[in-house]
């Protein structure tokens, strides 16, 4: 029998504890796939002694010391499924510099200095796998990283955010609360640890980070996206698009092409948006994610599927397991980081879409007037306006044609100080095709 691979579990909790369940559950196979067994050579963990629920592990497994448990020698494979930068990054530098390969779902480390993990990797001749990172079960890295290397992707849009995609999918189908439906996806394991990280983006900004660093072969980091939450997303926001027939998502896009200079650049975003009923996208529900990849030669490709939860992120962990541990008995590496594209990244300001603006106006003669022309005046051309009177005071709604938001941000300053204007109630952008 070959010796088996060795595998340090650092983490066990949503995702950690259906790891070692389907360990457990799938060893024969997994054995017959490699071509040697896994054993799980020790489980770190925050606290020993809380309930896991029924895992098919002994006690003497589990340790407090992660480090100590990296640098065993008789680990071959890191897992590290407990998130956030530090002390992650020190495990998991420290694994890949002795050359122990490592499989993570940590989208936040990756954004914030995926450098130093691809760095240490190529130092230690180790291989660096993170499937689970975006989009969760969903075969997504592994083609930008692999099938499509002889293509060049030019978009990639989805949604990458179980949590917030749970939220938004409740608020219109049900009318419930955010805070309520919040709560539900905590409950199901969607949510991040601090579920600020889902509902303020920044979760989808790492994913978005990731998925740009691999599809224009260029280190693109947190820092380099454009995010906004869902958190200013109000039920009435959610009616007005219903009006319009549209839903809300939060949308992850990610372009190559170039800027107002005419230098080929990327640009990565993450914001709420109104789309079409009839888009795609729109029938995306519940913590399910799709992506839209756009390639020159391949056209449009769509990967749709469970994005968040402990079994499906532990499938795509488990691949990634089975990639690293046969490339170590067959003595080979993955082919390393590709980032010698290194494009620059293009401003926020010169991203076009278009708007849907929701203002409280005073109902007088001539507010209408003096609004289009604020419009008018940054050569934002208006497509439609609603206006609805509450009294003594209206509720105005301007969709814009395509505008830069350079544009539309200076339109808005100005609106903000126009008489009669009481309050700029909303300012969402609309994707997709009218
Ligand atoms: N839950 C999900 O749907 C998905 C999660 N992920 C990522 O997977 C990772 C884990 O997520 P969950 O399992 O949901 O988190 P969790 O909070 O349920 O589990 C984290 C585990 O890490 C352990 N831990 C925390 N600090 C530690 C420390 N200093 N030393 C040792 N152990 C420590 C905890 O004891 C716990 O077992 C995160 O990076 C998350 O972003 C990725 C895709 C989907
Ligand atoms: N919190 C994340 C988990 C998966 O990445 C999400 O909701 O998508
Ligand atoms: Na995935």
């Amino acid at each position: 029998m070959t010796k088996p691979v060795r595998v340090a579990l650092l983490g066990c909790g949503t995702v950690g504890a259906e790891v070692v369940r389907l360990l457990h559950d799938q060893a024969a196979d997994l054995t017959a796939r490699i071509g040697a067994p896994i054993e799980l050579a020790g489980i770190a963990v925050r606290r020993l002694g809380r309930d896991r629920g029924a895992l098919p592990v002994g006690p003497a497994v589990f340790t407090t010391d992660p480090l100590g448990l990296v640098k065993r020698d008789d680990v071959d494979v890191v897992v590290e499924v407990v998130g956030g930068i530090e002390p992650a990054r020190t495990w998991l530098v420290e694994a890949l510099r002795a050359g122990k390969s490592v499989v993570t779902a940590n989208k936040a480390l990756l954004a914030e200095d995926g450098a130093s993990l691809h760095d240490a990797a190529a130092e230690g001749g180790a291989d660096l796998y993170y499937e689970a990172a975006v989009a969760g079960a969903i075969p997504l890295l592994r083609p930008l990283r692999e099938s499509l290397h002889g293509d060049s992707v030019n978009r990639v849009t989805g949604i990458v955010n179980g949590t917030t995609n749970y939220i938004l999918s409740a608020m219109d189908a049900t009318g419930a609360g955010f805070a309520e439906a919040l709560e539900q996806a905590t409950e199901l394991g969607y949510a991040e640890a601090d579920p600020t990280a889902d509902v303020e983006g920044f979760d989808a900004a790492a994913k978005g980070a990731i998925l740009a660093s691999l599809a224009f072969h260029t280190r693109v980091g947190a820092a380099d996206v454009h995010r906004e939450g869902i958190t200013e997303v109000t039920a009435a926001d959610v009616a007005s698009a219903k009006a319009m027939g549209c839903t809300i998502k939060l949308l992850c896009i990610a372009s190559r092409g170039p800027d107002a200079a005419g230098v080929d650049s990327v640009s990565v975003r993450v914001h709420p948006a109104m789309i079409p009923r009839t888009h795609p996208l729109a029938g995306v529900g519940d913590a399910f994610n799709a992506v839209f990849v756009e390639a020159r030669a391949a056209g449009q490709l769509m990967f749709y599927g469970r994005g968040a939860g402990g079994a499906p992120t532990a499938s795509a962990v488990l691949g990634d397991l089975v990639a690293v541990a046969r490339n170590r008995l067959a003595g080979v590496r993955a082919a390393s980081e590709s980032a010698y594209a290194a494009l620059p990244i293009r401003p926020m300001g010169e991203a076009v879409t278009r708007y849907h603006i929701s203002l409280d106006v005073a109902d007088r003669a001539g507010v209408l007037a003096a609004v289009a022309g604020v419009f008018a005046g940054h050569g934002v051309s208006i497509a439609t306006v609603r206006q609805s009177g509450r009294g003594e005071d209206a509720e105005l709604v301007v969709v814009t044609h395509r505008a830069s938001d350079a544009a539309l941000a200076a339109t808005v300053a100005e609106l903000r100080d126009l008489e009669h204007v009481r309050a700029i109630v909303s300012v969402l952008r609309v994707e997709g095709e009218p």
